[in-house]
């Protein structure tokens, strides 16, 4: 079962695989083409109407692949309404080709005759709200004549995540969807069939520029704060988190840190909100102020970058966890506490493989991915989400696992993971925990890949600041 939005990025990142959507487009038309054949011989006359978006265009593909019957073509408005360049493509072959391919801008002109079949390729998974003029008329239409109605993807005015109309919509007798099922067709009262369209699975197994859709969409709304917890031993660790959670769409960010450093950390840094506490470490006495800062202003929280590993301060972090009831990324020396905490808050844990086998996780010596199922075991068992880091990446918030293989050699420089915890700070600040875990380290990958001519092996994990928002938008596919 694959949700819309889903698919849509699934698309994106078969596109960066090498196959583009034309390609699926030429797959999924044949396969509406198969449908017919299975319900009307050769000879029998078959009606397709197509709207302006990609849905017409696999139904213009199909025509060509329905050789032997009599098929007329109406596009539902003018040709150069045609909203995407493949669909438009297709559009101009049936015309070079002298298909029996019409356009029609008044429903009262769409005159379907008594075919044996007829294709609804009106709207597929674009489709939102009720159908419009000249849609609505022609579904009419088509759901009174006797003819078989095979509806390409979608039956047009159906939601194809809810199965719901708001309006009217296409009676289809059989649905040729793509790739997987979706969620909103099995109720309707109509055959289906999943059509393989070449989709490569690795479209679904690796993050790729498809799982950035929301993000790119998510921009800044003023409100997404992010609190780094984070210093003592260590000054640059937090320094890093907290910019690149800026870099990656946080409005602000602060940083709270032990006196003994706070200076030093604000000095790195004039983007950053450094607020201090006592002491060179923290200790349990802060977990009341920490806790309530950060439900106060409802802020994302980076638990560890730099923290150290002071008894006191373990004991700090696990009361942090057991009382913070909102988002959190936990790195480095905080990952420690995670399995023994009962915690209520929403956890993103992005250890590396030493990290991970003292967290209660496997302990992987090969590639990570040979170790997908229990990592994914691990996440289900902790209830929150896992990014296991290494040179491909392993994502898994118990139920659903993804691989990530983005990034550079170089990338082994200290600094690169506080960078990602920073980054997946910024990312939950719009979406959604596992869609931000699996964005996080694809995008921290891609910020290197950017810089791989320049910097090479001499990288820095504050270079990769830089390039953050250009690994969003998608350069580098
Ligand atoms: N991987 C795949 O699954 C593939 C699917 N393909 C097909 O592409 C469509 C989705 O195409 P898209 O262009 O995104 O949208 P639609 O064709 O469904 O419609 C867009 C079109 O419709 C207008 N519109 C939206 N809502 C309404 C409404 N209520 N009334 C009237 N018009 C409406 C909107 O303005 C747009 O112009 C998918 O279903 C598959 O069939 C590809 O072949 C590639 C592989
Ligand atoms: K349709």
């Amino acid at each position: 079962m694959i949700s819309s939005d889903r698919m849509a990025a699934v698309d994106e990142n078969s596109e960066a695989l090498g196959v583009p959507r034309k390609q699926l487009m030429e797959s999924s038309g044949n396969a509406v083409a198969r449908a017919v054949r299975d319900v009307a011989d050769p000879g029998a006359s078959v009606v397709v109407v197509a709207g302006r978006g990609n849905n017409g265009g696999d139904a213009f593909v199909a025509a060509r692949f329905l050789d032997g019957y009599d098929v007329s073509v109406r596009l539902l408005g003018r040709p150069d309404s045609i909203s995407t360049d493949i669909a438009r493509e297709n559009w101009d072959a049936l015309q070079s080709a002298e298909y029996d391919a019409e356009s029609v801008t008044d429903s009262k002109d769409l005159a379907l005759g008594d075919p044996d079949v007829v294709v609804d390729a009106m709207l597929g998974t674009g489709v939102t709200g009720a159908l419009r003029e000249p849609e609505a008329t022609a579904a009419e239409a088509m759901n009174g004549l006797d003819a078989t109605v095979v509806a390409v993807d979608v039956p047009s005015g159906v939601n194809a995540d809810t199965g719901e109309a708001e309006g009217v919509a296409v009676d289809a007798d059989r649905v040729v969807t793509f790739h997987d099922q979706k969620p909103g067709l099995p109720d309707l009262d109509c055959e289906v069939t999943v059509a393989d369209i070449g989709i490569p699975p690795a479209a679904e197994a690796f993050v790729g520029p498809g799982d950035l859709r929301s993000v790119r969409e998510g921009v800044r709304g003023g409100d997404s704060r992010v609190f780094v917890i984070g210093g003592g031993p260590y000054t640059g660790a937090p320094a890093l988190s907290g910019q690149s959670s800026l870099r990656a769409g946080a409005d602000l960010t602060f940083v709270a840190a032990p006196s003994k450093v706070s200076g030093q950390i604000q000095g790195y840094a004039e983007d950053l909100i450094v607020q201090d506490y006592e002491g060179d470490h923290l200790t349990p006495d802060q977990v009341d102020g920490l806790v309530e800062t950060a439900h106060d202003y409802d802020d994302v929280v980076v638990l560890g970058p730099g923290l150290g590993n002071d008894d006191e301060t373990l004991e700090a972090a696990e009361q942090f966890l057991e009382r913070f009831e909102g988002k959190a990324v936990v790195d480095a020396d905080a990952l420690a506490v995670v399995s023994e905490v009962d915690t209520d808050a929403t956890l993103v844990c992005t250890p590396n493989r030493k990290e991970l086998a003292t967290m209660g996780g496997p302990d992987v010596d090969g590639p990570l991915r040979d170790a997908r199922e229990e990592i994914e075991e691990f996440a289900a068992d902790l209830g929150h989400v896992v990014v296991a880091k290494a040179a491909e990446d392993v994502v898994s918030d118990g139920e659903r696992t993804r691989l990530v293989r983005a990034g550079t050699p170089a990338m082994t420089v200290g600094g690169t993971g506080d960078i990602l915890a920073g980054i997946v700070a910024g990312l939950l600040g719009t979406q959604d925990p596992f869609d931000a875990a699996c964005a996080g380290p694809f995008v921290n990958g891609r910020a290197a890949e950017l810089l791989d001519d320049e910097r090479a092996g001499g990288l820095l994990a504050s270079d990769l600041l830089e390039t953050i928002p250009r690994a969003i938008r998608g350069e580098g596919e």
